[in-house]
């Protein structure tokens, strides 16, 4: 099985798996429970047999190094809990107890089976839209409609899929290169989901949104909401950007979220920076506004709240849900096809001391054998336009598609 994270240029796995847990994703207890053994974990602990290491694991632990990104695994080596928690209530999250997580030689992993070069590589032989842009596009209305009767200031984030098959069965760790070939500025996850009924599933996902980093008693938050898709032409796509960054429809998309991030986090802090205006990031195929959100957490606080803990308090945020958050998961109960599961969930780490960084599982898609599921939503409020958010569902669903070769 496949467990690894790659961020700012560095890939990392874990030294040794030594055990697997999986619970409900609302279920506080269990989730504290998970906090709580990885504070019990020894460093290097003995595997258990029936989760083997992964085989490609780097021999001896390499030496910690400097952290350079927030996101990065413990830089002390410390075993951390890795994994995610689903988007709806009754989700299942899935947590891989590891005794430390440490970097691999840059650019892991070696092969490339990827590679179009290569004769092996599985090609993509058929994709089927779940719903297609079309009936999605009515879905958005039908969210218009709701929005509208309620006054008009309100969210609903509405998501598709698309389901490819390939030619062969696809290795998780290799599309995980892939996306972190080409999308260096992302954090990649490659995590295998426990689910006893079904074929065993790789999520793997190379997200630009960080959802809480929490190192000692800093935190840091950089929510996205309000996207256009880039343009191949240079001069048209800084264009887009910058009328992205006017654009009043998708500052007011942003604003709720971050909204809901201050007001969660700020009670926690001594000092707390909320930017007065999103700045611009791109990614392969999209701009997004972002807002980098940084706190001091109070000694109190930074006692009680590992970085799990947090993510639960702010996920799901309205950049994947909407506004008010229980109106607007009930609406996509209503309105979506299916489940998301793991899709706009949270996912990341926490170590012994609490700390660690949990990342909004989008961009992504669950591997299962020849199987990929792809999952991409948008945020729908008063004045979105329908076919506009079936273009960006579209286009956000192209980072995975062209690691998979089936897009230019
Ligand atoms: C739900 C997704 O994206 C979210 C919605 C965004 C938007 O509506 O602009 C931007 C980033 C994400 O928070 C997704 O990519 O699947």
């Amino acid at each position: 099985m496949t467990l690894a994270m790659a961020s700012a240029g560095r890939w990392w796995e874990p030294t040794r798996i030594v055990g697997t847990v999986s619970g409900r994703s609302s279920d506080g207890e269990f989730l504290a429970a998970v906090a709580a053994q990885i504070r019990d974990t020894p460093p290097g602990a003995p595997s258990d047999p029936s989760t083997p290491s992964t085989p490609s694991t780097p021999s001896a632990p390499s030496a910690p190094s400097a952290p350079s990104d927030p996101s990065d695994p413990s830089p002390s080596g410390l075993p951390v809990a890795f994994g995610v928690v689903g988007f709806e209530p009754d989700s299942r999250a899935t947590f891989h107890l590891t005794a430390g997580m440490v970097e691999g030689p840059p650019g892991a992993p070696r092969s490339s089976q990827l590679d179009p070069r290569a004769d092996h590589a599985p090609t993509v032989v058929s994709l089927r839209p779940r719903p297609s842009a079309d009936d999605y596009s009515r879905t958005v209305a039908a969210a218009l409609d709701r929005i509208a009767r309620e006054g008009g200031d309100r969210k609903i984030v509405l998501g598709r899929w698309q389901d490819v098959t390939m030619s062969a069965p696809l290795q998780p760790a290799e599309l995980a290169a892939r996306l972190h070939a080409r999308n260096p500025a992302s954090v990649v996850l490659a995590l295998p989901l426990a689910d006893p009924r079904a074929q065993p599933a790789t999520l793997v996902a190379a997200t630009p949104e960080l959802l809480i980093a929490r190192r000692g008693d800093r935190i840091l938050s950089r929510p996205l909401a309000g996207s256009v898709p880039r343009a191949s032409d240079p001069g048209e796509d800084k264009e887009r950007g910058r009328r992205l960054l006017a654009d009043a429809k998708n500052l007011r998309e942003h604003a709720f979220v971050v909204r809901a991030i201050a007001d969660a986090l700020g009670p926690l802090c001594d000092e707390f920076r909320v930017p007065a205006a999103p700045c611009l990031i791109g990614t392969d195929s999209m701009w997004h506004l972002a807002s980098p959100i940084a706190g001091r957490l109070s000694p109190q606080a930074t006692k009680e709240w590992d970085a799990l803990r947090l993510a639960r308090l702010l996920h799901p945020t309205p950049a994947v849900a909407g506004t008010p958050r229980t109106w607007a998961m009930d609406a996509i109960s209503e309105l979506e096809e299916s489940p998301r599961g793991p899709f706009t969930g949270a996912a990341g780490w926490v170590d012994a001391v609490g700390d660690g960084a949990f990342h909004v599982v989008i961009r992504a898609a669950v591997v299962q054998g020849v199987s990929v599921r792809l999952f991409a939503g948008a945020g729908i409020v008063d004045g979105s336009i329908p076919a506009e958010e079936a273009a960006e569902t579209g286009a956000k669903m192209m980072t995975v598609m062209r690691a998979l070769g089936g897009a230019k």
